[in-house]
């Protein structure tokens, strides 16, 4: 997805429309029988931002977007999109948004660019408006070269690229990404993730859910972390690894630590900036630091005065899963498939 650029938004909002958050939900409740999906959960998006929903599988992510453009009736609360309330009906509304679904949803029977032309014709009547709108959004994702080709032709990452450009063909001022990049090669996921910050830098918000949470670091300017259907923690990446007890990681390939006792694990705990050590079975030394900075020569120094020889070793800032595991005592890979 590196060609020809995506103007901006249709409706790229007016100075005065800024101030009116792109969404804004309030006390959202979805209730599935006994289970509650979606807890009480109060989200804004203003204008401009890329929004990352993180949360493990079944955290209520696809359940809160599906809330959110009214295709599921919900318990309680409010949601607001561009600044008008959404309902089922609201098809002018629905025209401004675009939604990437998490299963790919596209027409067997029909070629690339019959599918594009398809999804766009649901929100643009004007064939000659639409041809050139279709031409965009296949030159867009890259897929010039396979526009005669049915989907059954496709690989799953091109597969994934059509499905961005069905929804995104109509020029929406908001485009919601479900889980986009699930089972695609390295080659087409950051096709994908480039693709989605130039629709965001052409004028669209974005919301982007995932369990990745690589890529929403990577991508996201605000990170909204789900748990249980509800919001567990929330701000950019830097704000939300700052605010935990860890650390950076320093790893350690130990040689033949069979060899080794205790006493020098001992030993790395007392240093006044370390936060936990343990060894895995692999004999990978992990140690856990405490916020802000930390000596990596202390931590050698014990290795070396323990005599125990290491091979390579690495230090790493924290991540949002340290921030899912501090605040809910799981990891979030460990639901993630
Ligand atoms: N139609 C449904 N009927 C009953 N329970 C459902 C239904 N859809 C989702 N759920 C349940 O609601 C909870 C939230 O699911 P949801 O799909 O919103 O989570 P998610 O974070 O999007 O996860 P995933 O990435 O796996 O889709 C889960 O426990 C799920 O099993």
């Amino acid at each position: 997805m590196t060609r020809s650029p995506h103007p901006r938004s249709s409706a790229a909002p007016s100075p005065a429309s800024d101030d009116v958050p792109a969404v804004a939900i309030d006390g959202l409740i979805k209730r599935y029988g006994e289970l509650v999906a979606v807890d009480g959960l109060s989200l804004t998006v203003p204008r401009g931002e890329i929004l990352g929903l993180l949360g493990p599988n079944g955290s209520g992510k696809t359940t809160t977007i599906s809330c959110l453009l009214s295709l599921l009736s919900y318990d309680a609360g409010q949601v607001r999109v561009l600044g008008k309330p959404m309902t089922p009906t609201s098809y002018a509304l629905k025209r401004r948004v675009g939604l990437v679904p998490q299963e790919v949803a596209v027409l067997d029977e029909l070629t690339v660019r019959e599918n594009v032309d398809a999804f766009c014709a649901l929100y643009v009547t004007d064939r000659t408006a639409r041809h050139e709108l279709v031409e965009e959004a296949i030159a867009f994702v890259g897929l010039e070269k396979f526009a005669r080709f049915r989907p059954a032709k496709l690989s799953g990452g091109l597969l994934r690229r059509l499905n961005i450009a069905c929804g995104i063909a109509h020029r929406p001022e908001l485009v919601i990404f479900d889980e986009p990049t699930v089972a695609v090669d390295p080659q087409s996921r950051n096709a994908i993730l480039e693709g989605i910050s130039r629709l965001n830098e052409q004028g669209a918000t974005i919301i982007y859910t995932s369990h990745y949470m690589e890529e929403v670091e990577q991508l996201c300017d605000r990170v909204v972390i789900m748990d249980a259907g509800r919001q567990v923690a929330a701000g950019t990446p830097r704000e939300l690894t700052a605010m935990i007890g860890t650390g950076d990681r320093v790893n350690a390939e130990l040689l033949a630590p069979e060899t080794h006792g205790e006493v020098f694990l001992e030993r790395l705990r007392r240093l006044e900036h370390v936060r936990s050590a343990s060894i895995d079975s692999e004999g990978l030394l992990a140690v856990e630091c405490r916020p802000g900075s930390h000596n990596l020569s202390d931590i050698l120094s014990v290795l070396s005065e323990a005599g125990v020889t290491v091979g390579r070793v690495t230090s790493q800032p924290p991540t949002l899963n340290d921030v899912f595991l501090e605040i809910t005592g799981r990891a979030l890979r460990d639901e993630a498939a």
